[in-house]
């Protein structure tokens, strides 16, 4: 039987993803719908498909993702390739802004907005350049394996983060290095990831630290969707890996440059110790419907 769907079609920094609506959970696609969804020659084309549902109706086993019951709404991600992921910087971003641009929250400036995701509840703020996440805990997790990449000379040493998903980290030396990568291929780790991983790329800026601020360049290969113009969640673990580099005196707050524009990352005491916060625009481009061929 075939379908129609409503969407709508937002970026941010150029990460872009289809968002559906389905509130009461009544609508569960299949991998296969979304890979063609996010397909840019025969679908509608993203890098990731975004389901919007409460909290309440996600199914027993993923409930306890979104424990805190101030998540109304849930972040169901999916990657281009019809694979789910934990969790999305720039999506979480764009959910937040769809969610009040359909009058669905309020959320003025100064207060937090709770948002549910399969890496855990995360909080949401406005700020000056759009949105502020706390993402939460994060931690070195996936070892040091070796990278290799088309047009990189020799295999380079990588470092595996998690924040909420997961990263592999590599530091280049210069612009040249990083423009000349070909990513349309994916990068091969030794040893492979279990669960594979999103894979960054990261030149600092000269000076690598201006007034306080740590500045670094970054390109990105997503796991399920390819080479992207952001993520987020990689812009986070790149900031963090390069801070772990450069020791004790690295500022505690990043701009990161992606081929799609700017975020900001900033790392925070807390209580229960060390978060990492995400800033940057989210965008909403279009709307339509579509009917799926199968
Ligand atoms: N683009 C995202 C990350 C999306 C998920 C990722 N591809 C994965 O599989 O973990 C971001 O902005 O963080």
């Amino acid at each position: 039987m075939t379908s129609t769907i409503s969407f709508v079609k937002g970026h941010g920094t150029g990460n872009d993803f289809v968002l559906f609506s389905d509130p009461e959970g009544d609508t569960q696609l299949t991998a296969e719908q979304i890979a063609w969804i996010c397909d840019r020659h025969f679908g509608i084309g993203a890098d990731g498909f975004i389901r919007v549902v409460r909290s309440r109706h996600l199914p027993e086993g993923e409930a306890c993702l979104a424990s805190d019951p101030a998540a109304e709404w849930f972040m169901d991600y999916w990657n281009a390739d019809g694979s789910v992921s934990e969790m999305c910087g720039n999506g979480i971003r764009v959910f937040a802004h769809y969610l009040l641009s359909e009058g669905l929250v309020d959320l003025n400036m100064g207060e937090t907005l709770v948002l549910g995701t399969r890496a855990g509840v995360k909080d949401v703020q406005r700020n000056r350049t759009g949105y502020q996440v706390d993402m939460g805990r994060w931690r070195l997790d996936g070892g040091e394996p070796l990278v290799r990449a088309r047009d990189l000379a020799v295999a380079r040493p990588g470092l595996g983060i998690n924040v909420g998903n997961p990263h592999v980290v590599v530091a280049l030396s210069h612009s040249e290095e990083l423009a000349d990568l070909d990513l349309n291929y994916p990068p091969q780790l030794d040893p492979p990831a279990p669960d594979g991983a999103n894979v960054e790329f990261v030149v600092p800026e000269d000076p690598l630290v201006h007034d306080g601020v740590g500045q670094i360049r970054m390109r990105v290969h997503e796991r399920g969707s390819g080479e992207t113009l952001s993520c987020g969640t990689g812009a986070v673990a790149a900031a963090l890996a390069i801070r772990h580099w450069a020791g004790a005196s690295a500022p505690h707050h990043w701009r990161v440059d992606v081929p799609g524009g700017r975020v900001a990352v900033r790392m925070f005491p807390t209580e229960e110790g060390e978060h990492v916060s995400l800033s940057g625009p989210a965008e909403l481009t279009f709307r339509g419907r579509v009917t799926l061929p199968f």
